[in-house]
């Protein structure tokens, strides 16, 4: 059976006059994903997550939590965090988390709860204006989780971090999400998607261009590269390639040499192997990975 779906977001569309910030977008987060939207600035990320929080309408398409239409029922089992709230400077932490709790209706035992998950509560009855930036956002964290929702959504939840704020608040997230919350978050940062979502959504101009599992989606393949010792002819080494059915991709410089992917588990020795095995003898064999970011920009280009 699939996995229960948290949000699902169908043929969504948003226009501001003739900016298209979102177009026909349509995905699903299963519950207990870390789910990245991960686009570069001006992608639509902000704007399908705020249409997804009902604090902005769609031009067109639906957004639907817990396979019901947004309610106030629904409302509730949601924190967010869009920006940074402007806490107020000289209450205490707990004071500002207080006026957040009495909106929501959340008790005291949920602050303090609050308080310790974030890992603010030996802190608690300082004022805020002596927070670092980075404890400021753990405290917002702590806010969006005031009546323990069961997801939660935070846009570029380390933006303006420094390193050790960065890695406080990814730890964060990676352990709420061991307690079994779902997170929904946008990034711009490759890297930060892949190192605490299990989900990612790639936008780029408004649109969806690649979703699933990371691992699938932004699963760097490895290159091969060789090259036929001198007198070898290069026809011989395009038919041998073309013959074996785990070589993908083959591209031939003008010089001769090819690069090419191999299906999975198959390696650069098994290619040896087999072109050996033809009566091809290699000058030059090499594997390249190539990085995460040229994965991306091949995702976002090939569409
Ligand atoms: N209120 C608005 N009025 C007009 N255009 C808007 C408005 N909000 C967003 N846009 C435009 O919509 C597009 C998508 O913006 P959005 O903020 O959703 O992207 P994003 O991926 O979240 O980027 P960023 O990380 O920079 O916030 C952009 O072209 C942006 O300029």
């Amino acid at each position: 059976m699939a996995a229960e779906t948290v949000l699902e977001l169908q043929q969504l569309t948003k226009h501001y006059g003739r900016t298209k910030a979102v177009q026909d977008l349509t995905l699903s987060v299963p519950r207990g994903s870390v789910y990245g939207l991960l686009g570069p600035n001006g992608s639509g990320k902000t704007t399908t997550l705020g249409i997804a929080l009902g604090v902005l309408h769609a031009t067109g398409g639906t957004a639907s939590w817990f396979g019901q239409l947004p309610s106030a029922s629904t409302r509730r089992r949601i924190g967010a965090l869009l920006e940074t709230p402007n806490f107020f400077p000289y209450l205490s932490a707990r004071q500002n988390l207080q006026i957040a709790a009495d909106i929501k209706q959340a008790g005291e035992a949920d602050i303090q709860a609050a308080l310790q998950t974030v890992g603010l509560a030996n802190r608690q009855h300082e004022p805020v204006r002596g927070f670092s930036l980075g404890m400021k956002q753990r405290l917002a964290l702590a806010s969006a989780l005031l009546g323990q929702p069961e997801v939660l959504v935070l846009d570029e939840p380390t933006n303006g971090l420094d390193p050790q704020g960065i890695a406080d608040v990814r730890a964060l997230i990676l352990r709420l999400a061991a307690e079994g919350k779902t997170i929904i978050l946008a990034s711009h940062l490759l890297d930060e998607v892949q190192k605490v979502c299990t989900h990612v959504g790639v936008m780029h101009q408004g649109q969806l261009r690649a979703a699933g599992p990371v691992g699938s989606i932004l699963a760097a393949t490895d290159r091969v590269h060789l090259r036929l010792g001198a007198g070898a002819a290069p026809e011989a080494l395009a038919q041998a390639l073309a013959a074996l059915p785990f070589v993908h991709d083959v591209q031939t410089l003008p010089t001769g040499a090819c690069s090419l992917t191999l299906a999975n588990g198959y390696s650069a020795a098994d290619l040896n192997r087999a072109l050996f095995a033809n009566g091809l003898v290699l000058a030059h064999l090499s594997t390249e990975r190539p990085s995460l970011e040229a994965e991306f920009m091949q995702i976002i280009q090939n569409s």
